[in-house]
């Protein structure tokens, strides 16, 4: 295994975050919306309000405490408004529960499986998403495997999940310098902190409580982020 730090541009070349500037070739940074942990079936009009204040490319359906079964349930009109939308719809954690959805693609933190039997399972055209924590040696090993996306964080402190790792934003910059796949930055994302993930390079943030829970509304809330992403 590389050690991280031998990869670390900021160890190597003290001024790379200074100099960092973004390939123009790349699309700016978008918004990559997360649901909360938990919804009931008012949900679909609740998110369909909040992308009609500000854009979103991407939805992730993350629920946490209930069976695939019930995912499925609630999942279908929320699908079927990101298909009408537009916006990529991803799945959290399973990959049968993907192919099951027929969803745009899956979310696999390090312990929801391989990339590779992913990609065997949902086709060349699903998105493939590996969360890689602080760690350019994940993030190499989950682009050799196959992800069409790497997600570093949590880059601020969140109550969404319980965290262990907090990268440097420069991490983002190395990834987009190196590489082609696109870098979400998630984690404790507001519109007030973001400009400093956007500036480094991410190529989405990726965001749940601060339009979820902002008491302004899910609506100012996307809006704010529009502002801050220049739409
Ligand atoms: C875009 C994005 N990045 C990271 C995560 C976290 O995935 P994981 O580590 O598997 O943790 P859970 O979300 O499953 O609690 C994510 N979901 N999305
Ligand atoms: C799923 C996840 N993975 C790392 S931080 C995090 C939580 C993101 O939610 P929030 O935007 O509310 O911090
Ligand atoms: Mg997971």
């Amino acid at each position: 295994m590389i050690d991280d730090d031998e990869l670390d541009p900021l160890a190597l070349d003290p001024g790379f975050a200074d100099r960092f500037e973004r390939d123009p070739r790349r699309p700016a940074c978008q918004l990559y919306l997360i649901s909360p942990p938990a919804i009931d079936a008012g949900f679909r009009d609740r998110l369909a309000a909040a992308l009609d204040a500000g854009p979103a490319r991407a939805f992730q359906l993350r629920l946490k405490g209930i069976d695939d079964h019930a995912i499925a349930a609630l999942a279908e009109p929320i699908q079927r408004l990101c298909a009408d939308r537009e916006v990529t719809f991803i799945v959290n954690d399973s990959v049968g529960l993907a192919k099951r959805l027929g969803a745009d693609g899956v979310h696999l933190g390090q312990d929801d499986g391989d990339p590779r039997d992913a990609r065997a399972m949902l086709g060349p055209q699903a998105q493939i998403g590996v969360t890689c924590h602080d760690s350019r040696h994940l993030a190499m090993e989950a682009g050799e495997a196959g992800a069409d996306y790497v997600a570093f964080g949590a880059f601020y402190p969140t109550s969404t999940k319980d965290t262990r790792h907090t990268p440097e934003p420069s991490i983002l910059g190395w990834w987009t310098t190196l590489f082609e796949p696109p870098c979400v930055a998630i984690g404790g994302i507001t519109p007030a902190n973001a400009p400093p993930l956007i500036a480094a390079g991410a190529d989405f943030i990726a965001v749940s409580g601060a339009v979820w829970n902002d008491p302004q509304g899910d609506a100012a809330a996307m809006k704010a982020f529009a502002a801050v992403l220049g739409h």
